[in-house]
């Protein structure tokens, strides 16, 4: 078993962007400059884009936070994107979900300057990514595909099993690993809450995608000898004897289906580092995308 180290890899590519970072400043150019939007104090999600902040920092990206109340209504929300869609500075930014119930997603989504959307989540990128036109591809499954690009695991011709349809995870990594070329090439099962016989269709899985946020879901018996696991799950279980009152646990059951895999993702260290390396990237590229329009 081979455990693909999303925090050394995602480390390795932060010094590579911090890398390019350096060039621009030394060529006089304007750095990358990320915005977080957050609404709310969700704590998991403070976590989040806390941790994307800082990354900037350590690159030497420019970034920003704007932080509103949970009670922020949809079309205060929509004023500040329009701000940051019109502010020539910023060069993406992300709207962290998931949002108060009063704020409508889709609206909040299409209101993002598609230039602008790092995430990716926009319908006018997810249709170029699903087109195999360049485009910013939402940060997880980028990162997922990194992970096995360089860890240089085998995916054409293999069966993909991908558990979870969501719009920023199940389905568009559902799409990338039927790509052409590689990492892609799959043949790709997209299971769901409806899918029939679910354990048996996992036990065929060269590949299992699991991403649904139920802790030890995966478990060792489901599992083909040999299978490659990538868990997206992450699971924040209330635990007094730790430190932070909770530890992070994925869908896997990683103890047992470890002796199994023959490339196996942990939790935390896995997946999770890897979203932010590739948010990064995105922005990188949307720094170089906006130069090269002026
Ligand atoms: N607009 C938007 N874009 C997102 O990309 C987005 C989002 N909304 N909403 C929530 C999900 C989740 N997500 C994670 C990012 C990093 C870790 C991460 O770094 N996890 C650490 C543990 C961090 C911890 O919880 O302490 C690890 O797995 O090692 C996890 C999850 C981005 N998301």
């Amino acid at each position: 078993m081979e455990l693909l180290d999303g925090k050394k890899v995602s480390n390795q590519i932060k010094t590579e962007i911090a890398a390019e970072v350096a060039k621009m400043r030394d060529r006089g150019e304007k750095v990358p400059h990320l915005a977080a939007v957050i609404v709310g104090s969700d704590g998991a999600s403070l976590t989040y884009v806390g941790s994307k902040v800082r990354s900037c920092q350590q690159i030497g990206f420019e970034s920003t936070l704007v932080q509103l109340p949970s009670t922020t209504s949809e079309q205060e929300l929509l004023k500040k994107i329009e701000e940051l869609n019109q502010d020539a500075d910023i060069d993406g930014f992300i709207v962290q979900l998931p949002l108060p119930e009063q704020i409508n997603e889709q609206r909040v989504l299409l209101a993002i300057d598609p230039d602008k959307d790092v995430d990716g989540f926009h319908p006018t990128n997810f249709g170029k990514m699903a087109l195999d036109m360049s485009t910013f591809i939402p940060a997880t499954p980028f990162g997922i595909l990194e992970l096995l690009e360089r860890y240089k695991v085998e995916t054409q011709g293999k069966h993909t099993v991908v558990i979870g349809r969501s719009h920023i995870v199940g389905r568009p990594m559902s799409i990338l690993m039927g790509r052409k070329g590689w990492p892609g090439n799959s043949t790709v099962t997209l299971t769901h809450s409806h899918t029939k016989n679910i354990t048996q269709i996992i036990s065929q899985a060269d590949i299992v995608i699991s991403a649904l946020g139920v802790p030890n879901f995966l478990k060792a018996e489901m599992v083909k000898d040999g299978a490659v696991i990538i868990d997206v799950g992450i699971t924040r279980v209330p635990d007094e004897t730790k430190e932070k009152g909770y530890y992070i646990t994925g869908d896997v059951d990683f103890e047992n289906v470890s002796k199994k895999a023959s490339f196996i993702t942990p939790v935390p260290g896995g997946v999770g580092p890897m979203t932010i390396a590739m948010l990064l990237k995105n922005t990188l590229l949307a720094r170089e995308r906006h130069r090269s329009k002026k």
